[in-house]
């Protein structure tokens, strides 16, 4: 299959009937709590519920999708030991974490995720709200197609917010500004990311976003200057510093880090904590696990900041391994979109309270009392992740 995204191919495309209106699109308007017996089996009913464009933006990845699915593979390189009469029981358990300041009741949080209207029609308010109702901390992502306000107050719960860079350095500024305004209390500098993902099947159908697919913190009608897609790729450790300034003192997380050299000149900026992912397997295909990739950087940090990951995080399991391998709270991408597309801000609050469950049974019959007991010991590193540690 070709890609259908050069304006300037001829005939054909023209002669395609035309976009449809928006009210045809079709997203969910679903709004009702969930019976989720785990996160991956919502990705059936996920499909069902929202148009197809928008099932195949999300679920899909970059290229062969090999990084996508050596995120989900390389769990199983981490086998987790479990201690036994180590005497813990159900009624204390402790999920809790701290960072950045914010109390979190677990150790997981929302990913920002662009486009939330390409699955449900309202957008990022409702995943917001979804957030608020289990307790959890929504990082709102600068591609958002409700606006940064809207989606402020439509939470709860703490918030972060995420900046992708605009070529025009004013058009950031004034984002960041308005984030700070809202009340945000962190920024999150992505910097793996050129644009949105691009899977193969979402190009093979002609990149059909939705027609009326505004990118709210841009739009004019808000103060914004309408020229989202207008990215700045050259960043550098100095962007960290320009964030700060601008929000006066937020703390900082340096969102895409793979690999350990990058560590320090990140942290000698000003960096407050930095978090490991490789977007979902969304920009670069062939880049390691990111939980291939913990171990390595976190031996790199060395307690300095704060380590955050994501990519691949769907059981309870997967939340031990990241923190027994330097992770101090993890965060959560498509099985949230899943909940919104399937049952709106409710759906969104059943997902992260069926994970917080499976997390609370499994640190249990791990033997660990709290996340914070989580350590190395509770692993045997295998395979493709435990060549890594070694080189
Ligand atoms: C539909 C979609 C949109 C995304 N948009 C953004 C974004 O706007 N900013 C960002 O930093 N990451 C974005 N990501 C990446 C997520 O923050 C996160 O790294 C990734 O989803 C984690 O992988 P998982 O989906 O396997 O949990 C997006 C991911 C998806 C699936
Ligand atoms: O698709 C993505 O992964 C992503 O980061 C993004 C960026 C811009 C708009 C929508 C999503």
């Amino acid at each position: 299959q070709t890609a259908a995204t050069d304006d300037a191919a001829p005939s054909e495309a023209a002669t395609e009937a035309p976009v449809p209106a928006s009210s045809d699109y079709g997203a969910s308007t679903a709004n009702a709590e969930l019976d989720v017996i785990s996160l991956p089996r919502l990705e059936a009913p996920f499909r069902e519920a929202v148009p197809e464009a928008g099932y195949v933006f999300v679920t899909g990845a970059k290229g062969d999708e090999w990084t996508l699915q050596e995120n989900l593979r390389a769990m199983h390189d981490f086998r987790i030991m479990t201690h036994r009469l180590t005497g813990v029981s159900p009624d204390n358990l402790d999920l809790s974490v701290e960072i950045l300041g914010e109390r979190m009741p677990f150790p997981f949080f929302v990913a920002p995720m662009g486009a939330h209207r390409m699955v449900h029609e309202e957008g990022e308010v409702a995943t917001a709200r979804g957030a608020g109702m289990a307790g959890a901390l929504y990082c709102s992502s600068g591609a958002s197609n409700r606006t940064l306000e809207e989606i402020a107050q439509a939470t709860t719960g703490p918030k972060w917010f995420q900046i992708y860079f605009n070529a025009d350095e004013d058009v950031t500024r004034s984002v960041l500004r308005r984030a700070r305004d809202a009340g945000y209390t962190a920024i999150v500098l992505t910097a793996d990311a050129l644009g949105p993902g691009t899977p193969d099947a979402f190009r093979a159908m002609g990149m059909p976003f939705r027609p009326d697919m505004a990118f709210g913190n841009h739009d004019p009608a808000q103060g914004g200057t309408g020229n989202f897609l207008d990215q700045k790729a050259a960043l550098t450790p100095d962007d960290i510093r320009l964030v700060k300034e601008e929000t006066g003192g937020l703390p900082v997380i340096v969102k895409g880090i793979l690999r350990p050299e990058d560590v320090d000149p990140i942290i000698a900026a000003g960096a407050d904590a930095i978090q490991v992912s490789n977007h979902g397997g969304r920009q670069i295909d062939g880049v390691p696990a990111a939980i291939s990739a913990l171990p390595l950087v976190a031996r790199a940090v060395n307690g300095r900041v704060p380590i955050i990951m994501d990519s691949g995080i769907r059981r309870g399991g997967d939340v031990i391994r990241a923190l027994a391998m330097g992770a101090t709270c993890v965060a959560v991408g498509r099985p949230v979109m899943y909940g919104l597309g399937v049952g709106g801000a409710p759906g969104v609050a059943s997902v992260l309270n069926a994970l917080a469950a499976e997390l609370r049974s499994d640190l249990l019959l791990a033997g660990a009392q709290s996340v914070s007991d989580l350590d190395a010991s509770y692993m045997s590193v295998t395979g493709p992740s435990a060549t890594m540690m070694e080189g």
